[in-house]
């Protein structure tokens, strides 16, 4: 696997792949690789011939006062998991690469209506940087296919209406939440978590899985909601938002809605801020 940082060079072997006749999956994260990215990374090997994937901690998504400086940079040990995964190249590009006019100054993409709910209510500007970067990685490496994790749930419907919306040229995949054995979904940020934090964060999950069963029993979401919320608390979390939604548009479900609805949380616990989904059908 080679580990490109500069876009020409990029840009002429993907070059020559396509003049081979060979497409391109690719896997954009921010770093400090586990097993879930490697899943995607599987998924786009499955599907194309070639399989680019980035690391970039992009600025532009973090607001103030988030963990930007702290975010775990280790690349040396995600290049071994790459190579090994059969990533054909690892694009790990400068911050000048992706924004050569300054991040403040930086062109922005701006997704409306599925931005401002959720994630995007509690992390002002957070999907402008998301979106932003997606199109700019998309327009270096030119891939057929994209895959993205469903653990960041609103981050997908987001680039999947970027995508449709400006016509680009890219199969947008996704791959199932990975998580440990005890159901906390794998993130790199559980790794602020101290020991105590980490034997408690299970109950995210526990969470979404009985507010999911209590629905199929019949309640409403709206009590869902308040009930999971609740829960959370007691279980010493400070709930962002529980959220019983659309999948589909992540719009609030009518009252008598039952289908292809979705449960989504962000939470914190002590200094780290935890996000989880689980669809109800
Ligand atoms: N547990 C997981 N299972 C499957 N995909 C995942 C998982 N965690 C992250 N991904 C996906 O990997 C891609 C890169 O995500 P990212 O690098 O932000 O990882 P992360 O571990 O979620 O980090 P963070 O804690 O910053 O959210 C995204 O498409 C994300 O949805
Ligand atoms: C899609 C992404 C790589 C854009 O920086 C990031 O938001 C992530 O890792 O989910
Ligand atoms: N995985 C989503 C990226 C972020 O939280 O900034």
């Amino acid at each position: 696997m080679q580990t490109v940082t500069d876009a020409a060079a990029l840009r002429a072997t993907v070059r020559g792949w396509r003049n081979a006749g060979q497409n391109v999956g690719f896997v954009p994260t921010m770093g400090n690789l586990h097993a879930g990215h490697h899943s995607l990374l599987k998924l786009a090997r499955a599907r194309a011939d070639r399989v680019i994937a980035s690391v970039f901690v992009n600025p532009t998504q973090f607001g103030p006062g988030e963990d930007f400086e702290r975010y775990p940079r280790t690349l040396a040990q995600d290049q071994a998991g790459l190579a090994e995964a059969g990533c054909d190249i690892l694009f790990a590009p400068e911050v000048s690469t992706l924004y050569p006019f300054g991040a403040a100054s930086s062109v922005s993409i701006h997704v409306p209506d599925l931005t401002e709910t959720l994630e995007g209510a509690h992390r002002p500007g957070h999907f402008d940087g998301v979106a932003t970067v997606v199109a700019k990685l998309f327009s270096l490496v030119q891939p057929d296919l994209a895959v993205f994790g469903q653990k960041d749930f609103q981050q997908l419907k987001v680039i999947e209406r970027m995508v449709r919306d400006l016509s680009l040229p890219v199969k947008v995949m996704s791959g199932a939440t990975l998580r440990d054995e005890d159901g906390l979904a794998m993130s790199s940020r559980n790794q602020y978590l101290t020991a105590q934090e980490r034997a408690r964060a299970p109950q995210i999950y526990s969470t979404l899985q009985q507010t999911r069963e209590l629905f199929r029993q019949g309640h409403s979401w709206q009590a869902l909601e308040q009930a999971a919320k609740a829960r959370l608390e007691r279980a010493g979390f400070v709930p962002d938002y529980v959220a019983i939604r659309r999948a589909e548009d992540l719009a609030e479900p009518g009252p008598d809605e039952r289908e292809g609805l979705v449960v989504l949380v962000a939470a914190r616990l002590g200094a780290t801020r935890l996000i989880d989904n689980l669809p109800f059908d």
